[in-house]
């Protein structure tokens, strides 16, 4: 091995040779001048006198030893010309290690600075005395890193508190050394705050001598003091507890994107800033995006994709699916059909479900205020029947419209003396198409015009065929006035259902539909539910649609309270949270917890659909706008008190529609505007209009819900208007030209930052500053665009009238030259009429 001089390693060591030649005297080896070289033996013998003399100090000195260090810098302040002294004062206290560290760590982590120390000592000898702990710890640890990395550790040399050194071979890397070294500080500094003892324990770096150990039954399992088994769990952390490496290649993230997220969620997802996504969407998507910004499940997964990450589609349905995954397979019995009546206005439906209702419903004592709740249940020879008590293919559509299948059998009932009307051939496609079985009720047989004969055959020609005739249907003739035949359609009922074969569990979970709802003054929310399965009982924990709650009480459809409601049994339940919607599921959850959690879950669930089917739309219309020439469209659902209303206003209003604008009656009907009309004015950007009718509660909710617009009318020319202004605003406006001032350009500045001023005269009108204006050059355009400036004097001015001088900036525009005119003007909207 290469020998130095005691100059050369004092040097090194960045100590003065008086100073290295007393340590090494005091250490025995006397009569050394400065050239004599130094040997490997006698670098050890150094060590050990000072590792003694620090040593033995530490045990006899007091329990903590503080280190100070005072340096003076000097700054340079302002510009440079002046200079600051600036005294920065460090200390560092060590806290003598504690008499009682248990074994367990004195054995890990004595033995490991010995090992060091007599292995490295060779090519390590140390030291600045004066700085004893501090240097011993840094001595240590340049030893340590030598061990693992022998290259880099060569250059091993402190920084900040401490000026020891290790002594270095020629060619050292002092940098990377340093470099090194610093980093190893930040690990140590980290390991204090973390627990120090695993992660020596890992890297094998000796602990500093007379500092206090941190024992381990002295810290707890989350890392505090005080605590046991921070061993293991530090052990374990030391391995995972790294510095922070930059990745050298991007990070590709398996981002799971449901069905909507916010753009700030979006990006949390991805470890990007919100900038980042809201950049990308308006350079790529043209999408003006806030940070609040709720993306669908397709646009958010495009962006994780065009942004390096994997997109996962996903489902947020955990909740739902714990709440649905239910099993209906108990033991079955027969149930009842479920039935409703069908047809064309006026045919006499309400009047027949009056009738069996009145006839066949024993009511209770307080089920004689005919509080209808939906649907009732009567009793025959042939077994129960529930009839829903909606007539129409309003509930039913309803129903259907949310996937709910509650009847079983439809009865169409035809007048026999008008015979199949559109409504009629309406209610047998919606009986066929959802499969039901189908009885026909042709009514009114008391009346003398009644022509049964005439029926049957026009439903024939709707394929729908008399059992006498060959085919499956029954037609039973009836009267609801005289209650004639009333009997035998019940009868016939049964006997469909019969064929149908209709069962279901009456234990276990309990499965139902919301038939009805409304919020009740004195009892609070109402629904009436239909059971399909299992037996609903008070007490139970109901989840309808997005509302939940323990089932108070149930009211049978005698307006009497019951106990229990089993298969194809309605009944009214009290207790929910909110008013549910009709053709919500009812279900029944264990726990009111998990029925909360579910509610909640769907309820942001629609909100957020909600939201997005609103931007949605907000889009298109964009996008209708921007297709030019496209024929746009005003939908209409017409509601009226009576048919000839109705006929008259459609007339008058679909002779408003030009080339342009379209007036579309999508539906109409007499009667009160119902849930069935709001789904389908929502589903088709539609306009209801009632005339002499009104919304009922659950279609106002709806309406209000999903901001659909709606408007009363008594008079029919009112309505006309109404929509004829809309069809002009729908018109794409004509535009008019004025101009409103000219000014002559006099003599033009050229301003450092803002560009050239043309300073003006205006010779007619006035100019104002938020007007577009054109550069005119012997009266030809030469520029189009807006003002950047208009002063007058040194004052930004708004308007400046005829007569007077003004500097005008044009925006991006620098050319303006003298002699030439600047013209105002206004671009004014001119309404288009039909007339
Ligand atoms: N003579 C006679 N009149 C009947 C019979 N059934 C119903 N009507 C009458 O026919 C008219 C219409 O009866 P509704 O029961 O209201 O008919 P609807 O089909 O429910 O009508 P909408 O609810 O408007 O769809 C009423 O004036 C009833 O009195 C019947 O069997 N015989």
């Amino acid at each position: 091995m290469t020998e130095v001089s005691i100059k050369q390693f004092a040097e090194t060591l960045n100590l003065s040779v008086d100073r290295l030649l007393t340590q090494l005297g005091e250490s025995g080896i006397k009569g050394k001048k400065p050239n004599d070289a130094i040997s490997d033996e006698e670098k050890r013998t150094l060590l050990a006198y000072l590792k003694s003399l620090h040593g033995e100090k530490t045990e006899a000195t007091p329990e903590k030893v503080t280190l100070r260090r005072k340096q003076t810098l000097n700054l340079s302040a302002g510009s440079g010309k002046r200079t600051v002294n600036v005294e920065v004062r460090k200390k560092r206290t060590y806290v003598k290690k504690a008499e009682t560290a248990p074994e367990t760590v004195v054995e890990e982590a004595i033995p490991e600075i010995e090992e060091t120390v007599n292995e490295e000592a060779v090519a390590t000898p140390v030291v600045a005395a004066q700085e004893t702990p501090a240097v011993v710890e840094q001595t240590q640890q340049a030893q340590a890193e030598k061990k693992e990395n022998p290259v880099s550790a060569k250059g091993a040399e402190t920084d900040g508190e401490s000026s020891s050194g290790a002594p270095m071979p020629p060619k050292e890397d002092h940098s990377k050394a340093a470099k090194k070294q610093k980093d190893q500080k930040h690990h140590e500094s980290r390991k204090k705050n973390d627990g120090e003892d695993g992660l020596r324990a890992k890297t094998k770096k000796p602990p500093v001598k007379g500092r206090k150990v941190i024992a381990d039954d002295d810290v707890d399992a989350s890392g505090r003091r005080g605590g046991k088994g921070r061993k293991k769990g530090l052990a374990k952390k030391a391995l995972n507890d790294h510095v922070f490496q930059k990745p050298t290649a991007p990070v590709i993230k398996e981002v799971k994107v449901p069905e909507s997220i916010t753009l700030s969620a979006l990006a949390d997802a991805m470890s990007v800033k919100s900038g980042e996504i809201i950049k990308y969407m308006m350079m790529n998507l043209g999408t003006m995006a806030t940070i609040n910004q709720i993306l669908d499940q397709d646009t958010a997964m495009l962006i994780v994709e065009e942004m390096g990450h994997k997109p996962v589609a996903f489902t947020e349905t955990t909740i739902e699916d714990e709440v649905t995954a239910q099993e209906y397979n108990g033991a079955t019995v027969k149930r009842s059909p479920v039935v409703t009546i069908m047809g064309h206005v006026d045919h006499g439906k309400t009047s027949l479900l009056d009738y069996i209702r009145k006839a066949k419903v024993a009511f209770g004592e307080a089920g004689g205020i005919t509080q209808h709740i939906g649907a009732y249940h009567v009793d025959t020879n042939m077994g129960g029947l529930t009839f829903i008590d909606t007539p129409g293919h309003a509930a039913f559509t309803a129903m259907r419209a949310r996937g709910a299948k509650v009847t079983d059998v439809v009865v169409i009932v035809v007048a026999a003396d008008d015979g199949v009307m559109p409504q009629t051939k309406e209610a047998i496609q919606h009986a066929k198409a959802s499969g039901v079985g189908i009885v026909v009720a042709i009514n009114k047989m008391d009346k003398e015009s009644a022509n049964p004969e005439r029926v049957k055959q026009e439903l024939v020609a709707e394929e729908v065929v008399p059992e006498e005739w060959g085919g499956d249907v029954q037609f039973v003739p009836v009267s609801a006035k005289t209650g004639m035949g009333v009997d035998e359609l019940l009868d016939a009922i049964s006997l469909q259902a019969e064929i149908l074969e209709l069962e279901a569990p009456t234990e276990g979970p309990v499965k139902g539909v919301v038939i009805e709802s409304r919020l009740d003054k004195g009892r609070g929310p109402v629904a009436t539910v239909l059971v399909q399965v299992g037996t609903l009982r008070k007490g139970d924990i109901a989840l309808c649609g997005m509302e939940y709650g323990r089932v108070r009480a149930l009211v049978g459809d005698t307006g009497d309270m019951i106990d229990e409601a089993g298969p194809s049994i309605p009944v009214e339940i009290l207790g929910l949270s909110g008013v549910p919607v009709a053709g919500d599921e009812m279900i029944t959850v264990e726990s009111e917890r998990k029925a909360r959690e579910a509610a909640m879950f769907r309820q942001a669930k629609n909100k957020e659909l909600k939201i997005a089917r609103q931007q949605k739309s907000k889009l298109d219309n964009m996008f209708n706008k921007m297709a030019e020439g496209e024929i746009q469209n005003i939908n209409i659902i017409l509601k009226a008190d009576v048919q000839g209303s109705i006929e008259a206003i459609t007339d008058a209003l679909v002779k408003l529609s030009n080339d342009e604008v379209k007036v579309n009656v999508i539906a109409s009907g007499v009667g009160g505007i119902t849930e069935t009309d709001a789904n389908l004015a929502l589903a088709s950007e539609a306009l209801i209009f009632g005339f002499n009718v009104r919304a009922d509660a659950s279609a106002k909710r709806i309406i209000d819900n999903e901001g659909i617009s709606l408007k009363y009318y008594s008079v029919i020319y009112e309505i006309v208007d109404e929509v004829k202004r809309a069809v002009e605003g729908k018109l794409a406006p004509d535009f008019r030209e004025d101009i409103v001032g000219i000014a002559d350009v006099r003599d033009v500045f050229k301003a450092p930052k803002i560009g050239a001023i043309a300073g003006c005269m205006i010779i007619d009108g006035s100019v104002k500053r938020n007007n577009p204006i054109r550069v005119l050059r012997e009266n030809v355009v030469i520029y189009e665009g807006v003002l950047e400036s208009l002063r007058r004097f040194k004052d930004d001015v708004n308007e400046v009238q005829k007569g007077m001088e003004c500097g005008i900036g044009v925006k991006d525009y620098n050319d303006v030259r003298v002699g030439d005119q600047i013209e105002c003007y206004e671009r004014i909207e001119v309404k288009r009429t039909l007339d």
